[in-house]
C-alpha cells in the first residue's frame, strides 16, 4: 500500500507523464504543489497559450515539455489536468480525446462542468474526477471537493487526491450527489473572494469614518488574520476538528461580544434573522451554486455574462 505522496512517484513517471492543461492560478497553484511533493519535473508536460512566459517560473522543467497544444504529445499520460475556464472548455476538452483511448485519468477543476459532460466527450469507460479547490491552496491551505465516475476505481482516486493534496485538504463526495460539487464551488471555491470583499468592507467603512487609508488597511487586514489565525490555534488545539454543534467561531464571537457593549450594539444588525448577513450569505452562495449549475450546459466564450 503506497502512500499519497508515493503514488505521485511511482504512478507518474517520464513513460507516464502527467499533463496539465492551463497555466493560471489554479495551474500554477497545483504544479507547484506537485514539484513540493516530489513529482519528477521531468514527467510534467504542460499546455499553455504562452510557454515562452512561463517556463521561465518553473526552471526545473525542461522548455520543451511546455507547449501550446497537445498535438505532438505521446498518448501515454497518467492523468490530464483540465484547468482552463468552463468557457474555453468545448473547444479544449475534445483536443486530449487520444488519452481516453488509453484510459488515462482526466481530472477536471473547470466550475460547473459536470462528469456527464467529460463522458460525453472522453466516453462512460473512462475515469473522470470533477475536482473544486480554492486559492488558499496556493500556499497548502486550501479545500478541494471530489467526485469520481463509475468507472474511476480506488486507484485512480488516490492518485487524484495525492494530486490535490499539494493544494490543501481534499474531501470526497458521493457520486450520487454530484450536485453537492456545485455546493462546494459557491462555499468553498468562491468563499475566500468573499471573505476579502468582507475585508475590503469594513477597510471602506474606515475611510467613510474619516480613518487614512494606511491605517485603515492595516486594521482591516490584521483584524481578519489575526481573527483567523486564532480561530485556526483554537481548532489546532482541539486535534484538528471544530465541534458542529458549538463552532469555535461561535465561542469565540461570544468573547468578544460584552453584555450590551460595543460589539453586541453592532451585531444587532449584522445578526438581523431577516436583514443581517445570514440572508445575505444565503441569496449570495445561491448565486454562486446557481452560476456553477448553468456552466454546465453554459455556450463557450462568454466569459463576461
Ligand atoms: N480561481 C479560482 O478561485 C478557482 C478556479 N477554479 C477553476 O479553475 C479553472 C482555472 O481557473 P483560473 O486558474 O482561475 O483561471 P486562469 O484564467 O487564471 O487560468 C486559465 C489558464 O488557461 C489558459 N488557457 C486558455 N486556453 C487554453 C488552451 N487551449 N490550452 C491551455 N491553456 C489555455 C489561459 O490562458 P489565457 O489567459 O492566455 O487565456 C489561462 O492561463 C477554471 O475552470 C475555474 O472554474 C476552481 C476553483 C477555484
Ligand atoms: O468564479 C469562478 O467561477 C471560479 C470557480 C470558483 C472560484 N472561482
Amino acid at each position: 500500500m503506497h502512500s499519497f505522496k508515493e503514488l505521485l512517484t511511482t504512478k507518474i513517471s517520464k513513460k507516464k507523464p502527467l499533463v496539465l492543461v492551463g497555466l493560471g492560478n489554479m495551474g500554477k497553484s497545483m504544479l507547484r504543489g506537485w514539484l513540493k511533493n516530489g513529482v519528477d519535473s521531468q514527467a510534467i508536460r504542460i499546455v499553455t497559450p504562452h510557454p515562452e512566459m512561463e517556463y521561465m517560473d518553473f526552471s526545473g522543467i525542461p522548455s520543451s515539455h511546455f507547449m501550446t497544444d497537445p498535438k505532438n504529445m505521446d498518448d501515454n499520460a497518467s492523468a490530464i489536468v483540465l484547468a482552463v475556464k468552463p468557457q474555453n472548455m468545448d473547444i479544449v476538452a475534445p483536443q486530449y480525446i487520444k488519452f481516453a483511448h488509453n484510459k488515462s485519468i482526466f481530472l477536471s477543476i473547470a466550475a460547473g462542468k459536470s462528469l456527464s459532460y467529460f463522458e460525453n466527450i472522453y466516453g462512460t469507460d473512462v475515469p473522470i474526477i470533477r475536482c473544486m479547490p480554492n486559492t488558499p491552496g496556493a500556499i497548502g491551505h486550501g479545500i478541494s471537493g471530489m467526485i469520481a465516475n463509475e468507472v474511476a476505481n480506488m486507484e485512480h482516486q488516490n492518485l487524484c487526491t495525492s494530486l490535490m493534496s499539494g493544494l490543501g485538504d481534499v474531501l470526497w463526495f458521493d457520486k450520487e450527489k454530484e450536485d453537492q460539487m456545485n455546493i462546494v464551488t459557491g462555499i468553498s471555491g468562491s468563499g475566500p473572494a468573499f471573505i476579502y470583499h468582507y475585508l475590503e468592507c469594513i477597510y471602506q467603512t474606515g475611510l467613510k469614518n474619516g480613518l487614512e487609508p494606511d491605517t485603515a488597511m492595516q486594521l482591516a487586514n490584521k483584524t481578519v488574520i489575526g481573527s483567523i489565525m486564532l480561530l485556526s490555534k483554537k481548532i489546532e488545539e482541539s486535534g484538528g476538528v471544530d465541534n458542529a454543534n458549538n463552532l469555535w467561531s461561535t465561542q469565540l464571537r461570544e468573547q468578544v461580544t460584552s453584555p450590551n457593549g460595543t460589539t453586541f450594539a453592532g451585531l444587532q444588525k449584522l445578526m438581523n434573522p431577516d436583514s443581517g448577513l445570514q440572508p445575505l450569505m444565503d441569496e449570495t452562495i445561491r448565486l454562486a451554486i446557481e452560476r456553477s449549475r448553468e456552466l454546465n450546459s453554459a455556450p463557450q466564450n462568454k466569459s463576461n455574462e
